[in-house]
């Protein structure tokens, strides 16, 4: 299992590249099982949740190739992203096995585009995960309201399609927790195959979801409202294979945001959507941060003075529950007392742990954390819990005294491509060491 060492205390100055975007790649390639030709998926990023999805893919009778770009000289960064070409060749098995739903729950997403293409799938029951409960009856519901029929069966969801073809209604996709995104993702790929037109109110809004639309509408689904809460969709017999590039990952860019300003650094990030990151730019203003944008860069410089302030996580456009952890981080060495509220996973704290290990001074109250700014962080030998629990530590151990060990770096391995190579490129003293 491999570390990292980081020596904190450098500032960070230079250009950084930031990927294709986990989690708009990973339903869009679970999408792919819907089109007949093959299709060409652009900047998808080389991380491990995207090997499982391919991987679970291949059992699924889809055939994967990824371009392999040129090597780059001695001593340069190797290529981010790549290219895949995604063409189904068998279509039947439709089973999505334990073994790897259990590595990584955005395997739910074929459920949907299974069901609509073949009529039938077995999706093993995703688990809860280190940051917190998560059930998928808002993805069984919808898919039921366009006709399919389920039961459980040896911890499977097991879904079929009476008369074959699914068919379109109008329905409420909202839970006690607001939109789902993967929920929304799941019933809206269903439906582009659907029989008549399906409107989905209280879809989710996030970039991730108009992306994959953008995709269906590109493979020949007619799709409109993507994007906001009412998302109509006219069901169409069916779908070819299309080009597409993978949007740019909002989280990595933020957590490259907040690297910048914990080491008071200067950050130039380039292949970013800041209008993704609204809410982000919003609060990290208000921190003190200098944000800016030219095109498709952003540029991030902070004078390390930081102000503490107060953050709920929200759906889309709201700020993102997938950077709750790496802003509590740099709220810890604000000049005050922040306030940190998750709305989305009300239990995703165990990060609080972690950086109170190395010198954060963080008390939980239920879905609210309080967070005393202190002057430094201190170097210590902590574990990743899960991917943005594992960014925040990160995080700290750059902006800690003496050395900071990350044990379990698996995690940051699912969802940040090569960010050891990408922060040591702007200063960062950190290091790759793995045990056997
Ligand atoms: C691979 C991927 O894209 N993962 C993202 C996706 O996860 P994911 O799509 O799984 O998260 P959801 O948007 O579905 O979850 C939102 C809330 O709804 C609840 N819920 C969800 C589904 C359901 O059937 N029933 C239910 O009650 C969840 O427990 C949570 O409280 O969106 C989350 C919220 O932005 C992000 O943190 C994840 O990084
Ligand atoms: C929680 C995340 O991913 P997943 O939904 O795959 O667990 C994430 O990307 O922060």
């Amino acid at each position: 299992m491999d570390s990292f060492l980081i020596r904190g205390g450098n500032r960070l100055k230079g250009k950084v590249e930031i990927s294709g975007s986990k989690n708009s790649a990973l339903p869009i390639l679970a999408a792919c099982l819907l089109a007949e030709g093959k299709t060409v998926l652009k900047s998808v990023p080389r991380l491990s949740d995207i090997d499982s999805m391919v991987k679970l893919l291949g059992e699924l009778g889809v055939h994967v190739y990824r371009h392999e770009p040129t090597e780059p000289p001695q001593g340069a960064m190797p290529p981010l992203n790549g290219n895949l070409d995604i063409e189904v060749r068998d279509e039947r098995i439709s089973e999505a096995r334990y073994d790897i739903v259990k590595t990584m729950r955005a395997s739910i997403c074929v459920l949907g585009p299974l069901l609509a293409k073949r009529g039938r799938a077995v999706v093993s029951i995703p688990g809860g995960c280190a940051i917190g409960d998560r059930p998928v009856d808002l993805h069984v519901r919808g898919l039921q309201k366009l006709g399919a029929e389920f039961r459980t069966e040896g911890g499977n969801i097991v879904g079929t399609v009476p008369g074959g073809r699914l068919r379109g209604c109008r329905m409420y996709l909202g839970g006690a927790m607001g939109p789902t995104v993967l929920g929304t993702i799941n019933v809206m790929c269903a439906a582009a195959l659907a029989e008549g037109e399906t409107v989905l109110v209280g879809a989710a809004c996030e970039p991730e979801v108009v992306d994959c639309a953008d995709l269906l509408i590109k493979m020949g689904a007619k799709i409109k409202g993507h994007g906001t809460p009412e998302i109509r969709i006219e069901g169409v017999e069916k779908l070819t294979g299309a080009e597409h590039r993978i949007i740019p990952d909002r989280i990595e860019c933020g957590t490259f945001m907040m690297a910048a300003a914990i080491t008071n650094g200067e950050l130039e990030l380039k292949h970013c959507n800041l209008d993704h990151l609204i809410a982000v730019q919003d609060r990290l203003d208000e921190v003190g941060v200098k944000i800016t944008r030219e095109n498709g860069t952003i540029f991030v410089a902070s004078s390390r003075r930081l102000t503490p302030i107060e953050m709920t996580t929200q759906p889309f456009p709201g700020f993102p529950t997938d950077l709750q952890a790496q802003l509590m981080a740099l709220l810890c060495l604000s000049d005050g007392m922040s306030v940190i509220t998750e709305r989305i996973f009300p239990d995703r704290f165990l990060h609080v742990g972690e950086l109170n290990r190395m010198g954060g001074r963080i008390r939980k109250e239920g879905p609210t954390a309080i967070i005393q700014g202190v002057k430094e962080f201190q170097g210590a030998a902590v574990m990743c819990s899960d991917l943005r629990a594992s960014a925040a530590l990160v995080l700290a151990g750059l902006a800690s005294r003496g050395e900071a060990r990350l044990d379990r770096v698996y995690h940051i391995d699912r969802g940040y491509e090569k960010i050891e190579q990408k922060l040591k490129a702007v200063g960062a003293d950190i290091e790759r060491v793995s045990e056997r």
